[in-house]
């Protein structure tokens, strides 16, 4: 298992060691006390979420705020994301900056996204599907977002304008500027 972390401190780039045979292959998905080892962390995560999306779907940029954020580990089982992690830590020096990585069922990498993150992806492949272990429950309430096109964060999700397919309420996500206000 190797983990590196990335230019945003606490974000985590994973990658599971992979064991191949004459079936196939294996490999933990998570492993609490591996996972804590290396990255020097406690998480304790409660929810599991999965979704499925065709190419051209983009989900995001969400958060839940206060005490209902959440940190969560990302993987892709089949397909292939664009994953997308915005540091919006109150006094982090890297404030507003993103990391991005293409998360696959090919390449199994992982990202550990910290509380205190916008979490975004791009479905780069039909029949996608995306997995994601959280640190605090749902809270509707609590949700809020950038819109995945903001003129500040100005980040590439590797699709064409006119094939994006955003949520209804994706659509009316506010910008980076309202969002900070
Ligand atoms: C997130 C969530 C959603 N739901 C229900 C609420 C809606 O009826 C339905 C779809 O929810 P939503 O449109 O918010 O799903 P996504 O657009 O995939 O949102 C997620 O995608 C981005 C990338 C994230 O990082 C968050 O985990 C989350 O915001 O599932 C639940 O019942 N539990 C949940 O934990």
């Amino acid at each position: 298992m190797i983990v590196k972390e990335t230019k945003l401190k606490g974000c985590f780039v994973i990658e599971p060691t992979i064991f191949d045979d004459g079936r196939g292959s294996f490999f933990e998905s998570f492993n609490k006390q591996r996972f804590n080892e290396k990255t020097g962390l406690d998480v304790d995560f409660v929810q599991d979420n999965q979704s499925f999306s065709q190419r051209g779907v983009l989900r995001g940029l969400h958060i839940q705020k206060n005490e209902f954020s959440q940190a969560k580990l990302v993987r892709v089982i089949k397909g292939k994301v664009l994953d997308v992690a915005v540091d919006v830590r109150e006094n982090s020096s890297t404030y507003g900056q993103h990391f991005s990585i293409e998360l696959s069922g090919e390449n199994n990498k992982q990202l550990f996204v910290p509380r205190g993150f916008l979490h975004g992806f791009s479905v780069l492949e039909n029949d996608t599907i995306f997995s994601y272990k959280c640190d605090n429950y749902y809270n509707k309430a609590s949700e809020d977002g950038v819109i995945y096109n903001d003129k500040d964060l100005r980040i590439d999700w590797l699709l064409d304008k006119k094939e994006i397919v955003l949520s209804e309420k994706d659509i009316k996500l506010k910008t980076f500027k309202e969002f900070t206000k």
